[in-house]
């Protein structure tokens, strides 16, 4: 995530639009007012947007899918924009009959709204008052925080429901001062939640001390009581706990103060003792497996593409067909970090076009698709399910027919179970 907008650089405001014309003509009229405008076609590529370059202000329509004029789908997008980013300064656009939804919008947090079609100084106008509030609450907030602007809020990207769920669990108790305990494979995104519930806590303007349990040499070392005193007033990670000895997690149950928050991250809950399990799980969150996340890891794919693409300037097309399937099966050793370190590399390596299944350092031969075998002793049946029709469908180059016919499903069954599993 970058650093907020410096002051003296243009205000940056994040357009969301399923329309290419809306987008065209926003940019002539921010290039004239000297705003720099942020193109995003639908609400996930705007999170992604925001999490690669934060956000001054949001302009934010509310219908996505054509005949739709109700504006759900503009709602779940505010709040969750809202509920990643309490200070977003969203404006939303609305139909031109649409009075009672932009109320609704603006009961459900949004500052302002403009109707469609607009007068541009009217929209000029909705801007500047989201920018000048914004930069009230940044005041505000650097008040508090003495050194400095606050960084934007850390997010976690997915559309999954095991990712919902964890959104909404970070959100109700980050505002809290609750121990944390977040479970979950490497590099599946426990940081970024630690990070996610700091930022919203009351502690937010104190410091989040990080210790690593496999720093210690020797894993009866203790963590250092000087790092834990650092952290009252913030929070303090402790993170793979669950690599620290028996002893050794009772002698730091020991030493943690009655008033820290402590949010602590393990692969799983077993090696912990039961004493420690339950000061630091006051609510445990289950990050799932990218392999549990459905479509989630092509979406978070697409997003390490656009990161690597600005951090190495190279551009990048996407992802050939038969890449996006193989993006959805694979199970990558590092979990999320895994895949962004594949999906960089290749961005880094390619000649700008689309990323093949091979710059992935993925086999493309289907004799290299999982086995019913290998697949059903690691993983559970739903797992089992998705990863033999996603690895079916790659066989038979995504001819649903011929995939059907292979598995013994018609072919209504199958794309019930491709939805279901978001291939
Ligand atoms: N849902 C997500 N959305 C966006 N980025 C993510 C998501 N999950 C993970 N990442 C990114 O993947 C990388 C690994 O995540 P993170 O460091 O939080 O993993 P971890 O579970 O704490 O692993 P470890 O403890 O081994 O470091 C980070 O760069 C993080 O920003």
């Amino acid at each position: 995530m970058d650093s907020p907008t410096p002051p003296s650089s243009p205000p940056r405001v994040l357009l969301i639009d399923d329309d290419r014309d809306v987008h065209q003509a926003v940019a002539v009229l921010f290039g004239r007012a000297g705003i720099e405008l942020v193109s995003a076609m639908q609400p996930e590529e705007a999170y992604s947007a925001l999490e690669l370059a934060p956000a001054d202000a949001i302009l934010l329509d509310l219908n996505f899918t054509r005949g739709r004029t109700h504006g759900e789908e503009g709602f779940a997008a505010l709040a969750r924009l809202l509920g990643d980013d309490p200070d977003a300064a969203v404006v939303v656009i609305t139909g031109h009959s649409g009075i009672r939804i932009a109320v609704a919008a603006m009961q459900a947090g949004a500052i302002d709204f403009v109707m469609k079609p607009w007068r541009n100084d009217e929209v000029l106008e909705r801007v500047r008052v989201a920018l000048a509030h914004r930069q009230r609450r940044r005041e505000i907030a650097a008040l508090r925080q003495h050194d400095g602007i606050p960084a934007d809020p850390p997010r976690l990207l997915g559309a999954s429901p095991a990712m919902e769920r964890v959104r909404d669990l970070v959100r109700r108790v980050g505002p809290t001062t609750a121990n944390v305990l977040i479970l979950g494979p490497a590099g599946s995104g426990r940081t970024l939640a630690s990070r996610a519930i700091h930022h919203a806590s009351p502690r937010a303007t104190g410091e989040l001390v990080m210790l690593d349990a496999r720093a210690a040499a020797d894993p009866r070392d203790d963590v250092a009581a000087a790092d834990i005193e650092r952290a009252s007033g913030g929070t303090l990670l402790l993170r793979h706990v669950d690599r620290l000895a028996e002893v050794a997690q009772g002698r730091l149950l020991a030493r943690l103060p009655a008033d820290i928050r402590i949010i602590a991250t393990a692969e799983t809950a077993e090696p912990l003792i039961p004493a420690l399990r339950a000061r630091v799980g006051t609510v445990e969150i289950a990050m799932p497996p990218l392999t549990q996340r459905g479509a989630d890891a092509l979406l978070l794919a697409r997003h390490f593409a656009r990161a690597a693409e600005r951090r190495h300037g190279k551009p990048v097309l996407g992802f050939m067909p038969e890449a996006e399937t193989a993006l959805a099966v694979t199970s990558w050793s590092d979990d999320v970090r895994g895949l962004a370190q594949a999906v960089e590399r290749a961005v880094v390596l390619g000649d700008g076009g689309l990323i093949s299944e091979a710059d992935l350092g993925l086999g493309p031969s289907p004799a290299e698709a999982p086995s019913p075998a290998a697949v059903a002793s690691t993983l559970n049946l739903e797992e089992s399910e998705r990863v033999l029709v996603a690895a079916a469908l790659k066989r038979h180059g995504f001819n649903v027919s011929h995939a059907a016919e292979e598995l013994g499903l018609s072919r209504a069954a199958l794309y019930r179970r491709m939805a279901k599993h978001g291939l």
